[in-house]
């Protein structure tokens, strides 16, 4: 497609988009604006916009398509200053934010200008921020979730799909509070009860060192996205206050009840909890991508000597297999580590397993 595209926040998910809309439509114009100078200058100099530009006024009123991806409380104010701006009379505007009621709300003020809002969200992403994070492929296979107001008609949400064809993400429309109760059951609830735990170790190690060395395993893991950007998450809940506070209470229910089963010793109360709980995730869908990206980590049991990080290395270079973190976990002191090696794609760690095992004896296992 022909036309100007202006991105305002040029993160993760603002720069990914660029890149995935300039693959699409190499004929378009991507100008890029962004609070941070750096930000703007590294987002040039990586190649992920064609054009800086040094006002949101300036990018925005020759813009076809603009895309707010920014903190959501800064998308907020964004709408509000676009309201009062002259602009190109078809211009479609979307956003990117975790949250999607408060925007949606908000959006009132383009639609009484005649302006078309539509808001977005691509489930996928990473707890890495920045330009430089960006990639084409992040929102493969992932979901995209479109929350058009109900006046905006289906002609412009097709309009916008087929800008962000270049995504090749699977597109749902659904209502800005199912969205919110659905993100916030199965990313925002995760992000704080992360950050929990990290907090009740933390607690811990006053007392006890020993835990941060015990911790680096599947702690680590499980707490990963522990590590995404605070100020993000902040904003996120606090858009998304009034789900949280009734999935919080719930939680608090729910672990009431399992402090009940402990204390009083209900063995087969805990049983059945955990029971269920395995069906239900076993259940889960394994091919797909879902809001908290998947670790694509394979295992490989190898022998503890110099250089074999470089020997495995080399098999998957001489069959061009990217990875994108190695490291070895020393569980077996001094005789076997277990090598961890994350790939980009379900499809790069299935012909890692094969090319490591048509070049070596070591076992591989998938996580
Ligand atoms: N990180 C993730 O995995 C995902 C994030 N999101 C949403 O995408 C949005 C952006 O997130 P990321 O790209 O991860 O963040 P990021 O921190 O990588 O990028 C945000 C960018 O916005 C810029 N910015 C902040 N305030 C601004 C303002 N007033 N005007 C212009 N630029 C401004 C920052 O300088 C930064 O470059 C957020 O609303 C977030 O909720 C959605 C899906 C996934
Ligand atoms: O890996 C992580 O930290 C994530 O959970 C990525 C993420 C962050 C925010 C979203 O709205 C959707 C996905």
């Amino acid at each position: 497609m022909n036309g100007r595209v202006f991105i305002i926040g040029l993160g993760l998910i603002g720069g990914s988009l660029a890149l995935c809309i300039k693959k699409e439509h190499p004929e378009s114009i991507i100008t890029g604006y962004d609070i941070s100078q750096d930000n703007l200058k590294l987002a040039s100099m990586l190649g992920v916009i064609d054009e800086r530009s040094t006002t949101i006024e300036e990018g925005a009123k020759s813009a076809d398509l603009i895309i707010l991806s920014t903190p959501v409380k800064e998308t907020e104010k964004i709408m509000e200053t676009l309201s009062k701006m002259e602009l190109k009379q078809n211009v479609l505007i979307t956003d990117v934010g975790s949250t999607k009621s408060v925007i949606t709300k908000k959006s009132q003020v383009l639609l009484d200008k005649g302006i078309t809002f539509i808001g977005g969200h691509p489930m996928a992403g990473s707890h890495k921020s920045g330009v430089s994070a960006s990639k084409v492929i992040l929102f493969e296979n992932a979901f995209y979730l479109l929350t058009p107001p109900e006046r905006v008609n289906d002609q412009h949400v097709q309009h916008l799909l087929k800008w962000l064809q270049g995504t090749n993400a699977k597109f749902l429309v659904i209502s800005p509070e199912e969205h919110d109760l659905l993100a916030g059951a199965i990313s925002h609830m995760p992000h704080i009860v992360a950050a929990s735990l990290v907090h009740q170790a933390d607690h811990i190690s006053e007392q006890h060192k020993l835990v941060t060395r015990l911790a680096a395993g599947g702690f680590r893991d499980i707490t990963r996205i522990a590590s995404s950007s605070p100020s993000m998450w902040r904003d996120i809940l606090i858009h998304n206050k009034n789900v949280l506070m009734e999935l919080m209470n719930d939680w608090k229910k729910e672990m009431d009840k399992v402090l009940s089963f402990i204390e009083k010793e209900q063995a087969e109360e805990l049983y059945d909890y955990f029971a269920r709980a395995k069906k239900v995730r076993d259940g889960l869908p394994q091919d797909q991508k879902g809001a908290i990206p998947a670790f694509y980590d394979l295992f490989v049991d190898v022998p503890d000597y110099p250089g074999v990080i470089s020997e495995i290395t080399g098999y998957l270079a001489k069959e061009n297999i990217s990875i994108t973190n190695i490291r070895i976990m020393e569980t077996r002191e001094e005789i076997f580590g277990i090598l961890v090696i994350s790939f980009q794609t379900e499809e790069d760690r299935v012909r890692a397993q094969k090319c490591i095992a048509s070049y070596s004896n070591y076992d591989t296992t998938i996580g």
